[in-house]
C-alpha cells in the first residue's frame, strides 16, 4: 500500500498556501507519496469582530489542528510559528521548522511609497499590539486603527479606502503573491519582527516515528535555532502572540545575535535588550534576554495589560 501523509491546516488562503507547499516538499523528496490536505476552522478564524487581545488566551489558532492529531484525524499540522504558543500539549511537538522567508514588516499603501511620506494624522491599519508600540513610539501623530482578517481581507479594507497604510508581514504577501502590494519593508530597527514571523513549523505526535522520519528533511537547523532563541524569550516573559513583545534572532557565524523588545501600546515607553552567545546556546540566550527585559520592567509593562 502506498505510503500517506495527512496534514491539518487552517482554511485561510495563507494557511493552505503553507500547507500545499509543504504537501509540494514532501512529494519532491519521497517518491510516491499521498498527501492529503485538511483544512480546519479554528476559534482565532471565527472570532473576526473583536481585537485578538480582547478575546485572549493563547493558540487561537492551533488548538483545532492540536486536537485533530491528537484524535488522528491528522499526522500533521501545519503552522506559521507566529502563531504557534510556546507549550504544546502532552503527546504533541514540534519537530521541523522549514527555511525562514523575509522576517520583516512591509509598508502597503496606495497613496504613499514610505512610513516617512505618511501626513500628520494618517490612519495606518494594524491589530498588532506590537506593530502599534513600535509605531507610535516613533509617530505619535498617527491613529493606530483595528485592521483584523486574512492577508486578502486586510488588503481589500485598504483598497475600499479604510486606511492610508497597513502594515503585514512581507512573508505572508510573498507567499499568497502579493510581493507587489508591498511599498517598502520596513527595516528591523523600526520595525521588530514578531517571535517565529516569517518561519513555517511543522507539528506531529511526539512518538510518530513514521511521520518523524517523512518530515525530517524539510528542517532548517539555521531558522530553528534562531527561532527558538527568539521562542524562549517569549517563555520566560510569559507571552502570548497578542501582546506588544518583539524578538527577532539573527545568526552569524554560529553566533546567534537576539534583540527583544517590549512596549506599552501607547508607545511611551520601549524597553529594548541586545545579546550574542554560540547557538549551541540558544535557549539560554533567549531566557537571559529575557530576564534584562524583566529587569527594566517589562513584568510590570505586561501585567497592566492583562487587567482588563
Ligand atoms: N497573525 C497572522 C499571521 N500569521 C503569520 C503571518 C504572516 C506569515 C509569517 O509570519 O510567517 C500572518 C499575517 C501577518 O502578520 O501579516
Amino acid at each position: 500500500m502506498p505510503e500517506t501523509i495527512r496534514i491539518a491546516t487552517r482554511k485561510s488562503p495563507l494557511a493552505i498556501w503553507q500547507a500545499e507547499h509543504v504537501a509540494a516538499v514532501l512529494r519532491a523528496v519521497h517518491d510516491g507519496l499521498g498527501v492529503e490536505i485538511i483544512g480546519m476552522t479554528t476559534k482565532g478564524d471565527k472570532i473576526l469582530d473583536a481585537p485578538l487581545a480582547k478575546v485572549g488566551g493563547k493558540g487561537l489558532f492551533v488548538k483545532e489542528l492540536e486536537q485533530g492529531l491528537l484524535d488522528g484525524t491528522a499526522d500533521i499540522a501545519v503552522h506559521s510559528m507566529k502563531d504557534v504558543p510556546v507549550d504544546f500539549p502532552a503527546g504533541l511537538h514540534l519537530p521541523v521548522i522549514l527555511e525562514r522567508e523575509d522576517p520583516r514588516d512591509a509598508f502597503v499603501s496606495n497613496r504613499f511609497a514610505r512610513f516617512d511620506e505618511l501626513p500628520h494624522g494618517a490612519r495606518v491599519g494594524t491589530s498588532s499590539l506590537r506593530r502599534q508600540c513600535q509605531i507610535v513610539s516613533r509617530r505619535p501623530d498617527l491613529v493606530i486603527e483595528p485592521l483584523r482578517g486574512n492577508v486578502n481581507t486586510r488588503l481589500a479594507r485598504l483598497d475600499a479606502g479604510d486606511y492610508d497604510a497597513i502594515i503585514l508581514a512581507a512573508a505572508g504577501l510573498m507567499r499568497l503573491g502579493f510581493a507587489d502590494r508591498i511599498r517598502a519593508r520596513i527595516s528591523t530597527e523600526d520595525s521588530l519582527p514578531a517571535i517565529g514571523q516569517g518561519a513555517i513549523g511543522i507539528e506531529c505526535r511526539d512518538d510518530d516515528e513514521r511521520v518523524m522520519a517523512l518530515i525530517a528533511p524539510l528542517h532548517d537547523a539555521d531558522t530553528a535555532d534562531r527561532v527558538r532563541a527568539e521562542r524562549a524569550m517569549n517563555e520566560r516573559l510569559h507571552g502570548g502572540c497578542q501582546v506588544p513583545i518583539a524578538g527577532h534572532a539573527e545568526l552569524v557565524d554560529d553566533v546567534l545575535h537576539l534583540r527583544g523588545l517590549v512596549g506599552t501600546t501607547d508607545g511611551t515607553r520601549l524597553l529594548r535588550a541586545e545579546a550574542r552567545a554560540p547557538r549551541s546556546d540558544a535557549r539560554a540566550l533567549g531566557h537571559g534576554l529575557a530576564d534584562r527585559l524583566l529587569e527594566q520592567g517589562a513584568g510590570e509593562i505586561l501585567a497592566a495589560l492583562q487587567s482588563p
